[in-house]
């Protein structure tokens, strides 16, 4: 939550804005806060530097603090292409935090569905039927996924040795098959995902998009993608054979 609230205070931008590490009285002005609110600031801004997001500069005692991004907190600028930020803000939106607070209860009920949030609906017939709500995941998750693509297709370039045809699975708005397709134009990647998430989406040079269930149906594929799907999707037994 701490983070949370950083970042949208807008604290890695007033940070990274500063020629050198800033201390909290320049904070205060620069992010346009009350002075009143500094001491609960340097405690935000204390948590956020355990947390690993913010490097603290201090020598001596008499030293006044200052504060500068670390390379995680990079990840929390919004404009960074490598935004991680995002994805932060979605996973403690209310809509996925809210369930959590009910953990114990559900526990010790006999029933009960892991996946379910808010309204008693499972979290993608939720997300279907919240537009909002699934242009922030959506967006979060490709954001997520410029940044994975850049070191798979970087690091693990052998894996796709010999790979024709690749299908990324619950691939979302396919952010990670068109960075694998644009390295490797060769080969065609198809994305599956749920009809609202596609809708609108186009093929394009050797990206195809499938709207389906990947309960039913999985295109034929050399090799099959899976990046973060939710444990539901993982442990539930019955991902048909790619046909
Ligand atoms: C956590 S997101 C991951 C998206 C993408 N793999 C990524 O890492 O950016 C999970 C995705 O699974 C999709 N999904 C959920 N149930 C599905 C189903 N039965 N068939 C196909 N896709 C599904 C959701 O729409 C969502 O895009």
């Amino acid at each position: 939550m701490s983070i949370k609230c950083a970042i949208q205070l807008g604290l890695p931008e007033a940070v990274q804005a500063h020629s050198g590490p800033i201390s909290l009285p320049d904070l205060v002005s620069s992010m346009g806060l009350p002075p009143a609110k500094a001491p609960y600031l340097r405690r935000l801004l204390r948590l956020v530097a355990n947390s690993g997001f913010l490097s603290l500069h201090k020598q001596n005692d008499d030293d006044v603090e200052r504060y500068s991004l670390t390379p995680a907190g990079r990840l929390l600028l919004r404009h960074n292409p490598f935004n991680a930020g995002a994805l932060l803000l979605v996973v403690l939106d209310p809509v996925l935090a809210e369930p959590f607070h009910h953990m114990s209860a559900w526990f010790r009920r006999e029933e009960g569905d892991g996946d379910v949030v808010g309204g008693g609906k499972m979290v993608w017939e939720y997300v279907a039927s919240d537009p909002e709500f699934s242009n922030l995941f959506n967006d979060a998750m490709a954001r997520d996924s410029g940044l994975i693509a850049e070191l798979v297709v970087k690091e693990g370039k052998s894996a796709f040795d010999g790979v024709v045809s690749l299908v990324d699975v619950a691939g979302g708005t396919g952010n990670m098959a068109k960075a694998i397709a644009e390295a490797f134009p060769e080969m065609t990647c198809t994305v599956l995902d749920l009809p609202h998430v596609l809708s609108g989406l186009e093929d394009g040079g050797n990206v195809k998009y499938v709207a389906g269930d990947m309960f039913e149906s999985i295109p034929a594929a050399d090799a099959v993608l899976l990046k973060v799907l939710l444990p539901k999707e993982g442990v539930s037994g019955h991902v048909p054979k790619s046909r």
